[in-house]
């Protein structure tokens, strides 16, 4: 430090090393190693991130790939896909689907708020040990081949001392809609003794849930030899899946006009005039949004339609005693428990239970507010039986699910439902009506009995059916043998309305003003022969299928095998395969929650569209994969024509993105809008094209797969983010090294430019030689000591090395005239001849640098007569002598002692 010099300064770094080595070299060498792990660590993540980088397209390719592939729109597909309707699915959107028995309790604790379907098991309910006694035995195995194998069953259903009947009279739904029918309704077979007094059993087919498990299509399988009680298992959950509750109406709405569907609904055909009454039209009951359909009862149905004429098996007012039980459960009812016609007996009291075969005769049906039940006529227990049902508002004849199994997995609102009860086991004679639309046939054998209960009716009463299941695609179309044809619309369990509308519950009722001829209970009288759908079935071979049937938005519109895209006209309409705008949102409610509103959405999205309700069809639901708690919704609007024209799909495009379309935020909590896809749509959101949301959610154009190319970005600003910070990082550390390294260098500058300014003379002004010599060698004293010389301004001379050299004969030692504490001491003889006492510093550190000073310093500013006078001062290099006048005579040492 003290040796630089201007010219060192030129050459910095060497200097700096140099200075470092010399003066505070530590601190110097770790700022370096500071400064240079910084760079290179800084290189090498730079290098690591560039080769990241240089990989990221790649890496971005996979992650785009796999996104893709778990794109909602994909899984909605799948999940929308017939074939993808499997119980795999149904699990894959974390519900639990249980075809044999009931284990998952989450989905339970919701069950009875949505009850979508029944393959979805309420395993909570709690039966009573009679129950358990009764039931498991009526549901014996969840296989398919059980369902049909009824008089294996019915015998272990017989209440202990009872023979068995051959049918099983006690409703196959689920059992808890069994005994819930058994004790709220009219038993369908009197001859069965069920439990009477499970007072906590529910019906089962006030659920929509109930439907996708419900006995299979009747063409689609054997004629169920026995009682259907197991029969409902279907083989096939998929109809879980697919939620066609498109709207109230596209469940529930039966055919009209020429459409119109008449189906023969389960009826005590032996006493029942298959003439009395017009067949109704079936109303195929979809999955009912337990909070949309309850009835001031609290019983969760299907809202009838305010224009639909009820043709419920509840005869109308003044009508009641017939024993009408149009409603017919097509997939609850097993032909196997036909009750014989001389078996069949008029249900009394609380009301008629429809049953197979079980003509409800119009004398059984005096009970006031009894809606007569299906019943085997000629069961023993034929007579109604009162049943602990207090909630029930009228005596409606339900038709309850066949399968057993699934009882529990029913979400029943046991208080609420009451009425007839068209149990399954009349489905069997009506399973094989037009297109497997199940109508009840007279039982062969007396059906069993429900055993009286504290059944208290309410006036009015209504058919409660459990749903049908829905459309399950071409393969369970061709499955059940109906060449390729897509039977949609299932036999689902005829919904038949109150007949006087008013005190009826509304179970299953049909949205769609449409009115609807429910078939007469006699199920073959009441089938229109003219109906194709209707004699087809009886056609088909009754081979068992493991598929659900196809669940129907339009039920009239069977025979039509619409590909996907294209899709079923809705109902009123003509029958086409058309193309529908399909929209998928995505609900701020949990899959699970919006089962539960499927026709609440329907007709909230039918009001914002301005569309009808039947032409709102709500295909499929998933769970979102990024949000659980989310639900991605696909729904199509179905054109009443051919197609939509231009400006209804432009205006339903811009409808949803622009969030026109009112969907309650308290139900489904806020929605977005995936996409709106129909010809003719622009690919992109109308309103924020460059929205991230937007085009992220756009489904349009898969090239703009959102998550796909939102990972990607991500990724990449992640990168260089991590780049940014990193260089970043390394020239601020290069920038603290730096202003550390010149910190150390002008503290140590200033330190010794403090130090020599105030010892070093000034340089005289008349030392033309000193400098002279200062400017033409090279002076290795420091910049300061330099600068402190040239500011010496005292009278001493600044002599080089050279004129020492010479004035001491190269500092010979035959020149040395004495030594003290300071050094030798030369006689030398200056160019002009002036004698003088060269002084030569020993000490080359800074404690001699600062005698020489302090020496300097003081002879320059004391002269005195006894004072040898400083003649000048030579600091070069190393050497540093100061230039006395000679005393020639000798110390006085010498002169004394010689
Ligand atoms: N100007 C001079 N003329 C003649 N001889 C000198 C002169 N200065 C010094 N000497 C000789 O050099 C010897 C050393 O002198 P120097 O002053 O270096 O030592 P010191 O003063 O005796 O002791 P210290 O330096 O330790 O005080 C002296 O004893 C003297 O003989």
């Amino acid at each position: 430090g003290r040796y630089l010099t201007a010219a060192s300064v030129r050459v910095l770094p060497p200097r700096l090393r140099e200075m470092g080595r010399r003066q505070g070299g530590n601190g110097w060498g770790v700022c370096a190693a500071l400064a240079v792990a910084s760079v290179v660590s800084a290189v090498v993540i730079l290098g690591g991130a560039g080769h990241q980088q240089s990989h990221a397209p790649a890496f971005g390719r996979k992650v785009l790939l796999s996104i893709t592939s778990g794109h909602p729109q994909i899984n909605l597909d799948n999940i929308l896909h017939p074939s993808q309707l499997q119980v795999p699915t149904l699990q894959s959107l974390g519900l639990t689907v249980k075809l044999s028995a009931p284990t998952s309790t989450d989905v339970n604790k919701q069950y009875d708020h949505y009850a979508p379907s029944p393959t979805i098991i309420h395993e909570d309910e709690t039966v009573s040990a009679s129950k358990q006694a009764v039931l498991p035995t009526m549901q014996p195995s969840v296989s398919p081949d059980h369902f049909y194998q009824s008089p294996e069953i019915s015998p272990s259903i017989q209440s202990p001392g009872q023979p068995a009947p051959p049918s099983l009279m006690v409703s196959p739904a689920t059992q808890r809609g069994n005994h819930h029918l058994q004790e709220q309704m009219p038993a369908a077979s009197p001859s069965l003794p069920v439990e009477p007094h499970v007072s906590h059993a529910k019906i089962a087919v006030n659920t929509p849930a109930a439907a996708p498990f419900l006995p299979q299509p009747p063409w689609s399988s054997q004629p169920p030899p026995s009682s259907p009680s197991t029969g409902s298992q279907s083989t096939q959950p998929a109809p879980l899946h697919r939620i066609y509750g498109h709207s109230p109406s596209s469940f529930h709405t039966p055919p009209t006009g020429q459409d119109t569907l008449r189906v023969p609904v389960a009826s005590p055909s032996g006493e029942l005039p298959s003439n009395k009454k017009p067949p109704q039209e079936v109303v195929p009951p979809a999955p009912i949004a337990p909070g949309s359909s309850q009835d001031k009862d609290g019983i969760s149905f299907a809202r009838p339609t305010n224009n639909l004429p009820i043709h419920s098996s509840s005869p109308p007012k003044g009508t009641r005693e017939t024993n009408h039980l149009t409603p017919a459960a097509p997939p609850l009812i097993h032909r196997a428990i036909q009750t014989p016609p001389q078996q069949r007996q008029h249900p009394h009291s609380n009301g008629p239970v429809a049953s197979p075969r079980t003509t409800i005769h119009p004398a059984n049906h005096g009970k006031a507010n009894r809606v007569p039940v299906a019943s085997p006529l000629k069961g023993r227990h034929h007579h109604s039986i009162p049943v602990n049902n207090t909630h029930g508002i009228s005596g409606a004849p339900v038709v309850a699910p066949s399968k057993g199994r699934h009882h529990r997995s029913l979400p029943v609102n046991r208080t609420s439902v009451e009425g007839p009860v068209v149990s399954p086991q009349i489905s069997p004679s009506i399973r094989r009506r037009g297109h497997g639309i199940p109508v009840a046939a007279p039982p062969k054998e007396p059906s069993s009995h429900v055993p009286p209960a504290n059944h208290k009716h309410h006036k009015g009463s209504f058919p409660v059916i459990s749903p049908a299941p829905h459309r399950t695609g071409n393969a369970s179309a061709t499955s059940h043998g109906h060449s390729g044809l897509d039977h949609g619309p299932a036999p689902a369990p005829l919904v038949l309305p109150p007949s006087n509308g008013k005190d009826g519950n509304p179970a299953y009722a049909p949205h769609h003003p449409r009115q609807y001829h429910s078939p007469s209970y006699s199920p073959e009288p009441a089938l229109p022969p003219d109906n194709p759908a209707f004699r087809k079935p009886r056609a088909l071979a009754p081979a068992p299928s493991h598929s659900l049937p196809p669940p129907p938005p339009n039920s009239y519109c069977t025979a039509l095998n619409c590909k996907d895209p294209m899709t079923n006209s809705p109902p009123g309409t003509t029958c086409l395969c058309v193309l529908p705008i399909k929209v998928e949102l995505r609900l701020g409610i949990a899959l699970y929650t919006f089962f539960a509103l499927v026709s609440e959405l329907a007709q909230e999205i039918a009001s914002g569209v301005f569309m009808k309700q039947s032409q709102v069809h709500v295909m499929g639901a998933n769970a979102a994969t990024e949000d659980p708690e989310k639900t991605i919704v696909l729904i199509d609007l179905v054109p009443l024509g051919a197609s939509f024209d231009n400006t209804t799909t432009l205006s339903v495009f811009e409808r949803f993105w622009h969030k026109q379309v009112i969907i309650n935020p308290t139900d489904f909590g806020n929605y977005d809008v995936l996409y709106v896809q129909y010809p003719g749509l622009p690919s992109s959101p109308p309103s924020a094209p460059g929205n991230l949301n937007n085009s992220l959610s756009n489904g349009n154009d898969q090239r703009l797969h959102p998550l796909a190319a939102d990972i990607g970005n991500h990724r990449e600003t992640k990168s260089r983010g991590i780049i940014v910070i990193i260089v970043l990082s390394s020239v601020f550390a290069l920038i603290l090294c730096a202003g550390a390294a010149l910190v150390i260098y002008f503290k140590l500058r200033n330190r010794h430019h403090l130090t020599e300014a105030s010892l070093i003379p000034e340089k005289p002004a008349d030392s033309a030689i000193a400098g002279s010599r200062l400017e033409s060698r090279p002076i290795s004293a420091s910049p300061s000591f330099s600068s402190s010389i040239v500011a010496y301004k005292g009278s001493a001379k600044i002599f080089s090395l050279v004129e020492m050299d010479r004035a001491t004969q190269r500092f010979d030692e035959s020149r040395i005239i004495g030594e003290g504490g300071f050094g030798r001491v030369y006689e030398g003889i200056l160019e002009d001849g002036e004698r003088v006492a060269v002084k030569v510093l020993k000490r080359d550190d800074q404690q001699g640098t600062r005698e020489f000073l302090a020496e300097v310093e003081m002879l320059s500013r004391l002269h005195h007569r006894n004072l040898v006078k400083l003649i000048g001062i030579c600091s070069e290099e190393h050497m540093r002598c100061l230039v006395y006048e000679l005393v020639p005579n000798g110390s006085l040492e010498f002169h004394l002692h010689g």
